[in-house]
């Protein structure tokens, strides 16, 4: 039986109703808000007003500039029915698809009248509800957002030039302007809400009810737009690995030890501003060796340790697959929820990482030198990987990987150390190890800049 996670304890339909003006960072959050929920295994889903409104203007051919020019009618019919489908499409959703989670509303919700209305019929139909406003008036933070916007947006990918984004994006403020009315506490005191002010400077909280909504808030808190590089590698190969053997607290093999002093080479070529590096380890032999050539200041995090084994810890995969068949097979059939026997599964490891994720939102400059499974955890919410693929990436010893982390994608650059190592990975359905790398391949020694494992929002 696993460990309950926040999803099983709150089995809830939430919606996060999102309001701003264009260009004030809503589906930045909006986006994050998913991967970070399903990353827990919450079933979340962003359903994007502006992606219905164009569709619907196709569909009866208004021109969205002649909509954009006129004056903003919260009853006139095309804003109705782009109201009517988001919400129909959420409905849909919690009816047919995710008996509960969070459904995100990412729309400007301009005024008091729209947002109560919505608010009652969400209410009717058994759903919970927290707007979610993105308030800024601090022109520079807006002129960025429209930059990121020109360059990241499907929606503005259409536009040739950057001021051709900036004058359609500055006629829908305007249009919307007009009519907008900011949350209060005076004017909808009753609402359950969070405000941020300026991004994150300043957050105003009213009726956060439910433990769903305060993990909300406080990963909103965490978040910062700014675009940042996170560096991860893996510790040096270890004895345990020379033999493959699993978990454990071996130390480095010899050439574990030539990755520890590869790295302080690595750091100071390729880790722009590594004078203000902090270096993350687990509080296992194998990573602390590997950090211990790097003069920075270093962290030791119990959260940052491998999957625990538990009766299998000491084992090769093989000796596991001839003791513990059933084990085996169990582990192979389904990778994340697998338990080991008094050890943990992925699940529990994603679990007890969520302060890391949170302390990586809020930082820059950090390298975390960790182990296989944590890793692949880490890389999955950064990359958005599923979690029935997450266990079983590759993520290969004496390599440094830099993640360059923007508003609306991360890009991945794995840079090889040239030291052979062995293969700690397994496929599916065998008990054998991969083919030893042997630090000769296309990659070794230099840096695959462009290589984006995956591009996500
Ligand atoms: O989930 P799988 O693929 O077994 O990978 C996790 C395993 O990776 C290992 C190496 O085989 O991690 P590590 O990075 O600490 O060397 C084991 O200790 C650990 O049990």
């Amino acid at each position: 039986m696993p460990f309950a996670t926040i999803a099983d304890s709150n089995p809830i339909k939430l919606c996060v109703v999102i309001v701003g003006l264009p260009a004030r960072g809503k589906s930045f959050i909006s986006q994050k808000i998913v991967r970070y929920l399903s990353w827990l295994s919450i079933p979340t889903k962003s359903f994007n007003c502006s992606t219905n409104l164009e569709q619907i203007l196709k569909e009866s051919g208004t021109n969205a500039d002649d909509l954009f020019r006129s004056n903003y009618a919260s009853d006139g019919e095309i804003l109705n029915k782009t109201r009517d489908i988001t919400l129909e499409q959420i409905l849909d959703w919690f009816g047919n698809v995710a008996a509960c989670g969070v459904a995100i509303y990412d729309g400007i919700n301009a005024t008091k009248v729209e947002r109560d209305r919505l608010n009652k019929t969400l209410q009717n139909h058994g759903i919970n509800t927290v707007f979610l406003e993105a308030y800024c008036d601090d022109e520079s933070i807006i002129e960025t957002n429209i930059t990121d916007i020109d360059s990241t947006s499907p929606e503005y990918s259409k536009f040739e030039s950057l001021q051709d984004t900036i004058n359609s994006v500055s006629n829908k403020i305007q249009f919307y302007s007009k009519a907008y009315q900011t949350l209060t506490t005076e004017d909808e005191g009753d609402l359950s809400f969070i405000k941020l002010i300026n991004f994150s400077s300043q957050i105003i909280l009213n009726h956060i009810d439910s433990y769903l909504k305060s993990r909300i808030v406080y990963y909103i808190m965490n978040l910062h737009v700014k675009n940042r590089y996170i560096w991860l590698s893996r510790h040096g190969e270890s004895q345990y690995n020379l033999e493959g053997k699993i978990g454990g607290d071996a130390s480095l093999s010899e050439r574990g030890v030539k990755y520890s002093y590869k790295l302080v080479e690595l750091v100071n070529k390729y880790i722009p501003n590594h004078d203000k590096l902090e270096v993350w380890t687990s509080t296992l032999k194998r990573t602390q060796q590997t950090a211990k050539f790097l003069p920075y200041p270093q962290k030791q995090w119990k959260a940052l340790d491998e999957l625990d084994a538990g009766s299998c810890d000491g084992l090769t995969y093989e000796e596991i697959a001839e003791k513990y068949p059933d084990d085996f097979k169990a582990r192979d059939d389904n990778k994340f929820e697998y338990r080991y026997p008094g050890g943990e599964s992925y699940r529990d490891v994603i679990t007890r990482l969520e302060p890391i994720i949170m302390a990586l939102e809020n930082q820059e400059n950090v390298l975390v030198i960790t182990h296989q499974a944590v890793l692949r955890c880490i890389y999955a919410y950064f990359m958005n990987v599923h979690q029935e693929e997450s266990p079983w990436m590759s993520i290969p010893l004496h390599t440094l990987i830099r993640l360059e982390i923007k508003a609306y994608g991360t890009q991945v650059t794995r840079i090889k150390a040239d030291i052979p190592a062995v293969s700690t990975y397994k496929e599916r359905g065998t008990s054998k190890l991969g083919e030893s790398s042997n630090g000769t391949n296309i990659m070794s020694g230099s840096v695959i800049s462009g290589i984006t494992d995956k591009v996500v929002i």
